[in-house]
Parts: structure tokens; C-alpha cells; sequence
């Protein structure tokens, strides 16, 4: 049998918090076995982006990286946020190593072509170096990818936090039986946005076709649970979404996702 490997997203809410985020990387520390941290940022890269007079612009949740704006996510991202969760995971015993996806060539991407829009420098996973990867887990080093990937060419590239996520759990599952935990402000999935104990606690394919023509997953919700779907299709065991007290075995209030 493979042993467990848990990969775990914190989203931009959360590292914006700083009550927030000692209290989740407290929990992160303590988790038992093999792990790997993905965090975002995008909300912090909106906010020094602006102080920069770069504007923001996202479509389909994902941002439109202009030079300038890789500039600014490459500082943010590789820089600011990586560095201080790191600093923070060390003040907690966890020895932590910041990477982007071209650090040890861990995750390559593909420059997102042109169709209709024009995403500038965004990158879609095409291989993840499993065996690298592991060789700093096996080191008891504990991995910690900000949203950054790179072609193998010199450019970096911008990817969603949420897919490298889903890409490096699909990699390393060649590996482990691995389980995501993708943790966020909310319980979970919710039946309504507005009512925080509506919690749908196992959502699959059929489920899932439901809710998108309700409407009841919008927004950030839809690519989150298309990337579940991919991960599920291509060896990922489980995943699990909520705030980030599902970590513990003292909450059970949290969506399930399965095939
Ligand atoms: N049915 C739903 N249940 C929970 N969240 C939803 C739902 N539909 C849309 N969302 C939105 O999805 C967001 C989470 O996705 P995202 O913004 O990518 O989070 P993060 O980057 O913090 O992980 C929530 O903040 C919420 O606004
Ligand atoms: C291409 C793309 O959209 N990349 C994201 C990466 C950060 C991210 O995913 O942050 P959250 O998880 O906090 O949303 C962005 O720049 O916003």
C-alpha cells in the first residue's frame, strides 16, 4: 500500500488574516505524515498592484498577466507571501522550503495560447517533476509552492494556486494516496452563499451537474471544483474543502468530493 501524502491549498482570504493564517499554519504544523503547503495570494497581489498603479484585471477567475503584472505577482507571490509563510512554518518546527514551479524544475507550464482572450503570461501545468519533489519530502523537508511556474525557457508564468494544487497532487500521486484539503474562509460548499451552515457535505459528478444549473457554484467555486474533477479523473484518492479547522479530527462539518 502507498503511503499518505497530504496536499493542502490556503486561499487569498486566509493569508490576508493574520489571525487567520497563525492559527491555519498552526494546524498545518500539526498535521501528521507527509504534506505539501500550495498557497495564493492573489488578493495581496491586487492590493500592492494597485499601490503600484497597476490595474487588476481577472476574467474567469483567472488574472490577465501583462509584463508589468508578472512583475508584480512574481514579488508577491515568490517574495512576500512565500517567504513569510515559510519564516512562520520554521517558528513552528516544520521545516518548510519555498518554491516556485522553476525551483528544481518542479512544475512546467505551457504559456496559455490566444483564443479569444488574450491571458498574457498565464501557465497551464503540463509536467510535474514527482521524483524532485519527493526527494525533498523523503529529506524531511516540508514543500511550500506559490502560484509561479515556468516554461524551461526563462519564463516564469502566473497559474491559479488552486490548479497547481490539483496538478502537483496528480504528480505526486504516482507516488502516495494522496488527499487535498483545499481550505478557505468558508465551511465548505454551500447551499446558499448567505446561510454559513448550508454545508453540501459530498458533492459527485451527478451532484455537482445540479448544482452548476441551479447556480448554486459560481465564481470562485467553479474552477476550484473543475480542477476536483480533473484531479479525482487522473489517480487523486480524496479531497476535501472547508475552513481550515477540517484539518483536525474535531470537525466533520465539510464537503467530500468524489467521482
Ligand atoms: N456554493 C458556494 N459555496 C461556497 N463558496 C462559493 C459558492 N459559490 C461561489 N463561491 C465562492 O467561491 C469562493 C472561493 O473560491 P476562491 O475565491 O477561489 O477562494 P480562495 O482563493 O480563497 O481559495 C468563496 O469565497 C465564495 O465567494
Ligand atoms: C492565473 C491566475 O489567476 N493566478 C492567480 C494566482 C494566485 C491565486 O490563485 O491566489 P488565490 O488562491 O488566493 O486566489 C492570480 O494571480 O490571482
Amino acid at each position: 500500500m502507498k503511503e499518505k501524502l497530504s496536499i493542502v491549498k490556503i486561499g487569498g482570504n486566509i493569508i490576508e488574516d493574520e489571525a487567520s493564517l497563525s492559527a491555519f499554519l498552526k494546524l498545518f504544523s500539526n498535521l501528521e505524515g507527509k504534506k505539501i503547503l500550495v498557497h495564493g495570494g492573489g488578493k495581496r497581489a491586487t492590493h500592492i498592484a494597485s499601490k503600484l498603479g497597476v490595474e487588476s484585471k481577472m476574467i474567469n477567475g483567472r488574472r490577465i498577466t501583462d509584463a508589468e503584472t508578472l512583475e508584480v505577482i512574481t514579488m508577491v507571490y515568490g517574495g512576500l507571501v512565500n517567504k513569510n509563510v515559510v519564516a512562520k512554518l520554521q517558528a513552528l518546527n516544520t521545516n518548510a522550503i519555498g518554491l516556485t514551479g522553476a525551483d528544481i524544475n518542479s512544475i512546467k507550464s505551457d504559456k496559455r495560447p490566444v483564443k479569444d482572450i488574450d491571458f498574457g503570461f498565464v501557465g497551464d501545468v503540463k509536467e510535474v517533476a514527482h521524483n524532485s519533489i519527493d526527494k525533498l519530502i523523503q529529506a524531511d523537508f516540508t514543500p511550500v509552492f506559490c502560484a509561479i511556474t515556468h516554461d524551461g525557457n526563462g519564463q516564469l508564468l502566473n497559474t491559479n494556486a488552486d490548479t497547481i494544487t490539483s496538478q502537483v497532487a496528480v504528480g505526486m500521486s504516482k507516488l502516495y494516496e494522496t488527499s487535498i484539503y483545499y481550505c478557505f474562509e468558508l465551511n465548505g460548499v454551500l447551499r446558499d452563499i448567505n446561510d454559513k451552515n448550508s454545508v453540501v457535505k459530498h458533492i459527485d459528478s451527478k451532484l455537482y451537474n445540479e448544482l452548476l444549473e441551479q447556480g448554486i457554484i459560481a465564481d470562485g467555486m467553479l474552477p476550484k471544483l473543475e480542477n476536483c474533477f480533473d484531479a479525482l479523473r487522473h489517480g487523486v484518492n480524496n479531497i476535501n474543502m472547508g475552513n481550515t479547522s477540517m484539518l483536525t479530527q474535531a470537525n466533520d462539518n465539510f464537503t467530500t468530493i468524489t467521482l
